[in-house]
C-alpha cells in the first residue's frame, strides 16, 4: 500500500497538468494532499510520501488553504509553491457567523450515497446529499445496501430511481463481494471516491469488502516498509482496485451539513403552517390550535410529507447538538495545545 504510485494512480490528469506553465513542467513536483493537520500537510508524491507546510493562498486566504485531495506543486522545501485549481470540492459554511469555511474535500471523482433498504432510507435525506454532491461538482451515485434483509427491495430501488433520472442506483448486499464489486467501475486507476450515509447502512462494511482487508473505524492499518501494521493519520487511502477512499470526519459529518437550510426548501410550506400553531413548541401531534395537523385533517397536506419533516427536524437538532459539542471539544483541545506551543515557544523570544 505504500509503494509509490505514479502521477496517474493518484489521480493526475489534464486538469492539473494544463495549470502548470512550461518552465514549472520539469521543476515542480506535483503532490497530492492525503492528511491535514495543524502544523503539517503529509503529501503523496511519485517518489513517495512527505511532509509540508499548511499552504494558504494569498489570493484566496478563505478557499486557497490546501485540503485532502488538493494537488500542490512542491520544490525540494517544505513550503509548497502553489495550490492547483480543484476539480470538485466539498466545503461546509461555519455554523457560527464569521467563522472560516470549513474545506473537507477535493478531488473527489465520485461520491457514494449510501442508505440501506430498511427505515434509513428516506427520499429527503438522498435528495439533500444529491444537492450536495451537485454543489461540489461530484458526481453521486446512490448505494442501497442490505437488499438481503428486505423483502421488497424493488420498491426502495423504485423510489431512489424515481428522484432523478441522472443518478445511478446501485441495490446490493454490501457484505458480498461479487455485489460489492459492481461500485468497481468508479474507484479504478487514479478516481477518489468518498462514502456518506448515516451509521450503520454499511459504509464500513462495503471499504472493507472492496478492500478485503479489515479497517478499524478510528483509522487504516497499513503496512510499512518493513511490513509492520502501523496506524496512519492518513485521510486518503489506496483503494485495491487502483482507486482512492476519502475519509475524514469532515466527510462523516456531511449529512448534517447545511440541513436547515435544505429543510427549509424541502418543507418550507409546512414551516411555514407550523408558525400558525397555537402553541409555539406544537409538537404537532394532539395540542389544540394545531395548524399542521389542521392542514393534514383538511386533506391539505400529505401525512408521511410531515412525519419526514418532524423525523428531519429532530434528527437536525440532535445533529446540531453533537456536532457542536464536539467543536466545544475540539476547541478546548486546541487551546490546550497552543497554551503548550506557546510556552515552549516563550524562551526564545525573549
Ligand atoms: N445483511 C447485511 N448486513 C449489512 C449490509 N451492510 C451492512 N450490514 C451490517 O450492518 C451493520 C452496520 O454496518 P457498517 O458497515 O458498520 O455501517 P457504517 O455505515 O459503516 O456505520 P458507521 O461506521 O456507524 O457510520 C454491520 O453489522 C454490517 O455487517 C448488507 O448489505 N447486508
Ligand atoms: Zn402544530
Amino acid at each position: 500500500m505504500s509503494a509509490p504510485a505514479t502521477l496517474a494512480e493518484l489521480g493526475w490528469r489534464n486538469f492539473f497538468m494544463q495549470q502548470l506553465d512550461v518552465d514549472e513542467l520539469g521543476v515542480l513536483t506535483p503532490a497530492r494532499v492525503t492528511a491535514v493537520h495543524r502544523a503539517q500537510l503529509e503529501v503523496l508524491t511519485e517518489d513517495g510520501p512527505r511532509e509540508v507546510l499548511p499552504y494558504a493562498s494569498e489570493d484566496d486566504p478563505e478557499l486557497g488553504r490546501a485540503t485532502v485531495g488538493d494537488w500542490l506543486l512542491l520544490t525540494d522545501s517544505v513550503q509548497p509553491v502553489r495550490l492547483l485549481e480543484r476539480a470538485s470540492l466539498f466545503k461546509r459554511k461555519p455554523p457560527l457567523e464569521g467563522r472560516r469555511t470549513q474545506l473537507i474535500a477535493a478531488n473527489l471523482d465520485t461520491l457514494f450515497v449510501v442508505t440501506s433498504c430498511n427505515r434509513d432510507f428516506n427520499v429527503a435525506r438522498l435528495e439533500r446529499y444529491l444537492a450536495m454532491a451537485a454543489d461540489a461538482e461530484v458526481t453521486p451515485v446512490i448505494v442501497l445496501t442490505k437488499v438481503d434483509q428486505a423483502e421488497d427491495a424493488d420498491s426502495f430501488i423504485d423510489q431512489a430511481r424515481a428522484i432523478s433520472r441522472d443518478v445511478q442506483v446501485e441495490a446490493l448486499n454490501a457484505k458480498d463481494p461479487a455485489q460489492a464489486s459492481r461500485l468497481l467501475p468508479w474507484c479504478g486507476l487514479g478516481q477518489t471516491v468518498a462514502f456518506v450515509g448515516s451509521s450503520g447502512v454499511g459504509k464500513s462494511t462495503l471499504v472493507n469488502t472492496l478492500t478485503d482487508q479489515a479497517i478499524e473505524t478510528q483509522g487504516i492499518r497499513e503496512a510499512d516498509a518493513r511490513g509492520r501494521h502501523t496506524t496512519t493519520h492518513r485521510e486518503m487511502h489506496r483503494l485495491p482496485s487502483g482507486g482512492w477512499l476519502i475519509d475524514t470526519p469532515g466527510m462523516r459529518e456531511l449529512q448534517l451539513t447545511d440541513v436547515q437550510a435544505g429543510i427549509e426548501e424541502l418543507f418550507g410550506d409546512i414551516e411555514e403552517l407550523a408558525l400558525a400553531c397555537k402553541f409555539r413548541d406544537c409538537a404537532h401531534e394532539s395540542e389544540p390550535g394545531c395548524a399542521v395537523r389542521a392542514a393534514v385533517e383538511a386533506g391539505a397536506l400529505d401525512q408521511a410529507r410531515v412525519d419526514r419533516w418532524r423525523k428531519l427536524a429532530a434528527e437536525e437538532a440532535h445533529n446540531t447538538a453533537t456536532v457542536a459539542e464536539r467543536h466545544r471539544r475540539d476547541r478546548a483541545f486546541g487551546k490546550m495545545v497552543k497554551d503548550a506551543m506557546s510556552a515552549k515557544r516563550r524562551p526564545d523570544r525573549s
